[in-house]
Formats: C-alpha cells, sequence, structure tokens
C-alpha cells in the first residue's frame, strides 16, 4: 500500500481558495469541498477520473458549486407546496449546497480511508416538524469511506422529519450517444414534459434534454459508455433522477461551457417521499469496473 492518508487542500481545480480534504487510499483518491459537502473528485486509480465538475464552476457569492455529488437536503428541487405552503423564495434542491460544513472525524484503517463531515441547520420551514414536535436545531452527517475498489457516500439524519434528500452524483462520460443508464425502473415522471411515462425496458439513452424521476428504483444501477461502466449501489432511497440539460440549457446556465452538456449525466439517488416524517439514511456506493 503506497499511501492512506487524508490532507487538506486549499483550493480545487479553477475553484481558488475552496476548504477541501483529500482522501487516499493506494492508487485511488477522492476529493470532498467543506463548502456544500461535496464530493469532487473520486479517481480509482491516479488520471481516471470518473465525477464531472464544470469548468465554470463557482463558490463564491453563495454560489452551489456545478458538479461532483452536490447534497440536497431538506428538499429536492423547488420546494413542493407541502415544504413550502406560502411559496417563500427557497433555492432549489435545499439549504445545505452553499454552505461550510465541519469534520467531525476522519481515519485511515487496512481497508479504507474515510471521514465524517456534519452541519447543524437551524433554519428548517416549519413546515418540516411534525405537528407535535418542538423545533431545534438539525444535524445532517455525510460519511465518504474510500476502499481499493470503490467510494460510498452515506448521509444521515436522525431527527424524524418531513425530509427529502438526495446524492446529485454528476458523472463524467466519454460518449453521450453511447452513455446508457440500466437498472432503472420502468416508470417515470419526465419533469420536462411534466407527465408520468411508462417506459418498455429499465433503460434510459440520451438523445434530448433529459429529466426523470424514476420511481422505486432498485439497490443497483449501471453507468456504460463505449468505454467505462460503472456500478451504482443505492440504499434508502425511493427514486432515482436522471438528468442531463442538453443543449438549450446548458448554455442557459451561467457555471456551464455551451457544450458542457456532452461531458456528463447525473445519476442520482434519492428519498422523495413526504408521507410521513422520518430519519434519514441515504446511500450511494461507486463501483468502477
Ligand atoms: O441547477 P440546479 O439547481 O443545480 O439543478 C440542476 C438539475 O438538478 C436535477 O436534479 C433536477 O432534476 C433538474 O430539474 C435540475 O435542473
Amino acid at each position: 500500500m503506497s499511501q492512506v492518508n487524508i490532507s487538506t487542500l486549499t483550493g480545487f481545480g479553477q475553484l481558488s481558495d475552496l476548504p477541501c480534504l483529500k482522501l487516499q487510499y493506494g492508487n485511488a483518491s477522492a476529493v470532498v469541498s467543506l463548502y456544500g459537502g461535496q464530493v469532487l473528485s473520486y479517481q480509482p486509480t491516479p488520471g481516471q477520473e470518473l465525477l464531472w465538475l464544470s469548468d465554470n464552476a463557482q463558490w463564491h457569492n453563495g454560489a452551489a458549486i456545478r458538479g461532483g455529488v452536490p447534497v440536497c437536503w431538506p428538499w429536492f428541487g423547488p420546494a413542493s407546496a407541502k415544504i413550502n405552503p406560502e411559496q417563500q423564495p427557497l433555492p432549489n434542491h435545499g439549504l445545505v449546497r452553499n454552505r461550510l460544513w465541519q469534520i467531525r472525524h476522519s481515519e485511515s484503517s487496512a481497508v479504507s480511508t474515510s471521514v465524517n463531515l456534519s452541519i447543524v441547520v437551524n433554519d428548517l420551514p416549519e413546515s418540516l416538524w411534525p405537528a407535535d414536535a418542538k423545533a431545534h436545531p438539525v444535524n445532517l452527517a455525510l460519511s465518504l469511506i474510500l476502499s481499493a475498489n470503490q467510494l460510498t457516500m452515506q448521509l444521515s439524519c436522525d431527527t424524524p422529519l418531513y425530509q427529502q434528500a438526495a446524492l446529485h452524483s454528476y458523472f463524467r462520460i466519454q460518449n453521450l450517444q453511447q452513455t446508457t443508464v440500466t437498472g432503472l425502473s420502468q416508470n417515470y415522471f419526465d419533469k420536462v414534459s411534466n407527465a408520468e411515462h411508462d417506459s418498455p425496458d429499465d433503460k434510459a439513452c440520451f438523445s434530448a434534454e433529459t429529466d426523470r424521476i424514476y420511481f422505486k428504483t432498485g439497490s443497483q444501477l449501471h453507468l456504460a459508455d463505449d468505454k467505462q461502466q460503472l456500478t451504482i449501489n443505492q440504499q434508502g432511497h425511493d427514486a432515482s433522477v436522471i438528468w442531463n440539460p442538453w443543449q438549450q440549457k446548458s448554455r442557459e446556465l451561467p457555471d456551464m461551457a455551451d457544450h458542457g452538456f456532452t461531458e456528463f449525466v447525473c445519476v442520482e439517488s434519492a428519498r422523495l417521499g413526504l408521507a410521513q416524517p422520518q430519519n434519514l439514511y441515504l446511500i450511494q456506493t461507486l463501483i468502477p469496473h
């Protein structure tokens, strides 16, 4: 084993001054930003980057970093009427993408390098609390476990709340036309046409703007193009979201180059149900082949 350790970085790529941690386990490495608790890089071997980070990503002035694995919590997308009955101006994808997280624990062992981050949030909308609960600051935790063959991300909250969450992973791809995601369910909500659809199989391909919520997906998805294959294990989810903005949206996003959409697809493990207040335990594991 050449190297097992955790080091601090100040800045990553073009994101100058960004406080980050770099985890190393043998040949494998991962970088996580304390701003957003966001994994920005996962390289199972040196130079083999699996995650996409926009060349135009920003983090100053409250921006959410475009790429890596944003943490969406305690709601996903625009806050729904249940979470935001008074239609307050709330940010897309929740409250923690542009806040600083703390390091709680880090550890290197014979089998892995891991770090636990957390953030305390004390400005949750009242609608998230069960009727009989008294509002208090809430702790959200993210654990990263890097081993020789995989990276696991565990997002947890021990407070029962009406809460949604997603690990919104941006995966770097070589050839969008050849890219497929399989293992999906055969029923999805299409955010582009704003309608539910049935799919003839469990597969998504990319030939136009794609923004789909697949319900009740199983525990294993596969992302492949003609050059690489990745298994994505998930637990604690009730849906998986597939997103590619395509040309027009890519042009409209200030933190994405016009051709940015050709370089990634998002495969997101999400917990979206709001039927009852629940704890959160959402896991996504990336296993390259
Ligand atoms: O621009 P944001 O807030 O990072 O969101 C990006 C995309 O995130 C996806 O998860 C959503 O399904 C899309 O609708 C959304 O456009």
